[in-house]
């Protein structure tokens, strides 16, 4: 309601403020020559009698900030506005798929079943549009989502833009979409939500944006088309080799089919054009036929009268084509699975494309009464925020799957707070479809896979020490041997501490059922810790008043944090 509320606020104040209208059809900063502004400035105007009627709306402040570096960035990968757009259609088609689960009939008839996105091209207007029939904005969705609110993460990433420009981390920062103007200088959202008309998003990012209802469209039925209006220097998005190259390079691991409408060439038989014969060289052909004839049969003579004369010419067609296959990495054998394909899933997981690879993985199928498959990861490096309200916030790093259906990512009753570092996701075949999240929360099977999940979890920590050369003692020189040409391992652990260390201390507080698995990871003062431990028994066992140990026992590991 909150938010809500908030919106609320924002669009009263904000609708048709003049100096929004004198904007409109201004050229965005950083466009160079002379002929460009005029040629824009020409376009312009066609696509301002599309806004006569719309609503205008001012981005909020910081929403504006972010747009101003994207859209006068000179960061050379530009790619990266595609992954953004098919991310953002995949949640949506998430979201329609989660609702359907108790309520089939939000999925409405024919093609809009179709849980799936679709990438097009029209070259001559420069435009690339890429639809999803997911769950779509309503009017209130458009306003809120893009434009008016921003995200907690907006500012942090215009900061972290101006430190280290690095535009490739905009998708963890949650203001994935804003990076369309990378590559475009006007942007259209089109959408229909099941419960409102459809509506029409357009926004030049100079600051404002309109909303109208949309009538001239085709019905989308239901979802989301994003177009792009190319800029020049974009072209290379109009080519399908490309966008082929983008989704099969970034979007590999989307769970619903991507589909680009593809041009093929083909040979067809046509009939040939008898009056087409004026050439040269279609009147030798013809006498050399007419001599042949002679030499011939009269039978055969009368055979090729009757056969219309026809002649192979290449044409194009159009058809949907694949890009992507939809089998989920977690339901294949680990076995099967390469090093590779494991980074490539991690990156696509986290929205992060740097080109560091995930400290440790863990992939396995939970058997028994409690059925479940799993991958964790360990990241390379903690999130700029990982301990921003440690104790208040309720993060949730593993997404929630039954049964191959995405059902949350805010679900954050799967791993206990020190271990929210972790990535990754569960597909549980044993919980149940269709339930609340209280329900979900209650469920007697979730303790088992809370409890597995972290066995595993310490397990693939433990390993990255055991399989770092600079971890082994004296005492293993064999495994000195062992590591010692596996450059890849080597310092592993070291990273992994002082990164996640503090994580593995608060454990060592707040779990008591794997405190001596979690003290094994300790480095540095780990002796320490062990003569706190020793402390703490020997004031028990010389039933010292257990209150005063403990106390005694958390100023030790305070002072020890
Ligand atoms: N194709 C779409 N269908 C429905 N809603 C969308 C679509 N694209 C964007 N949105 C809405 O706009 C919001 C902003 O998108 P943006 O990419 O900036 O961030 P985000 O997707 O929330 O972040 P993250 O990438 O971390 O999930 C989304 O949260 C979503 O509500």
């Amino acid at each position: 309601r909150n938010i809500q509320a908030k919106a609320e606020d924002e669009s009263d104040k904000l609708v048709d403020p003049p100096k929004v209208e004198e904007k409109l059809g201004a050229v965005p900063n950083g466009l160079s020559t002379d002929s460009d502004v005029a040629k824009r400035e020409a376009e312009s105007i066609s696509k301002r009698s599309l806004r006569n009627n719309a609503e205008k709306f001012e981005f909020q402040a910081e929403v504006s900030r972010l747009m101003d570096i994207i859209i006068n960035s000179l960061y050379s990968n530009k790619d990266i506005f595609l992954r953004e757009l098919i991310s953002n259609a995949s949640d949506a088609l998430d979201k329609i798929r989660f609702l359907s689960l108790t309520d089939k009939e939000v999925l409405g008839e024919g093609d809009n079943t179709k849980l799936e996105i679709q990438i097009k091209l029209d070259k001559e207007k420069k435009i690339l549009s890429i639809r999803d029939r997911g769950i779509g904005m309503t009017k209130e969705d458009l306003i809120k989502n893009l434009g008016t609110i921003a995200k907690s993460g907006t500012s942090a990433f215009v900061e972290k833009m101006q430190t280290s420009g690095d535009l490739n981390l905009i998708g963890q920062f949650g203001v994935g979409f804003y990076s369309v103007y990378l590559v475009a200088d006007y942007v259209e959202v089109i959408s229909k939500h099941n419960d409102d008309k459809q509506y029409v998003w357009e926004s030049k990012a100079d600051g404002a944006f309109a909303i109208s209802e949309d009538t001239w469209n085709e019905p989308l039925g239901r979802g989301t088309e994003i177009r792009l209006h190319l800029r020049d220097e974009a072209g290379e998005y109009l080519e399908e080799s490309k966008l082929k190259e983008l989704v099969k390079k970034y979007s590999e691991f989307i769970n619903f089919p991507i589909y680009i409408w593809a041009s093929k060439e083909v040979d067809v038989d046509v009939p040939t054009d008898e009056d087409d014969s004026s050439d040269e060289e279609e009147k030798a052909e013809k006498e050399e036929e007419t001599e042949k004839s002679e030499s011939e049969s009269e039978d055969e003579d009368e055979d090729s009268e009757k056969k219309p004369k026809t002649k192979t010419v290449k044409e194009t067609t159009f058809e949907w084509e694949l890009l992507n296959d939809v089998k989920a990495i977690w339901l294949r054998n680990p076995k099967e699975v390469t090093e590779e394909e494991y980074a490539k899933f991690y990156h696509s997981l986290v929205k992060d494309f740097s080109d560091e690879k995930p400290l440790a993985w863990s992939h396995f199928n939970a058997e028994g009464d409690v059925e479940f498959k799993a991958v964790l990861f360990v990241p390379p490096k903690a999130p700029h925020d990982l301990y921003e309200s440690y104790y208040n916030t309720n993060k949730a790093n593993l997404k929630l799957y039954v049964r191959r259906v995405f059902i949350s990512d805010e679900f954050d009753e799967l791993l206990p707070k020190y271990l929210n570092f972790l990535k990754g996701l569960v597909d549980s075949d044993t919980l149940p479809l269709n339930v609340s999240r209280e329900m979900l929360q209650q469920h007697s099977s979730l303790k088992t896979i809370k409890k597995k999940l972290i066995r595993k979890a310490l397990d693939m920590i433990r390993k990255i020490a055991e399989e770092d050369p600079d971890e082994s003692t004296g005492k293993d020189k064999k495994d000195v041997e062992k590591f010692s040409d596996d450059d890849d391992k080597k310092g592993q652990y070291t990273k992994f501490w002082n990164e996640f260390g503090k994580s593995i201390k608060l454990g060592i507080i707040e779990d008591a059922a794997n405190r001596n698995r979690l003290a094994k990871l300790l480095r540095f003062e780990r002796y320490l810790f062990y003569s706190l431990n020793l402390s703490y028994e020997y004031f028990y066992f010389s039933r010292i008043s257990l209150p005063f140990v403990s106390a005694s026992f958390s100023h030790g590991v305070c002072t020890l944090l």
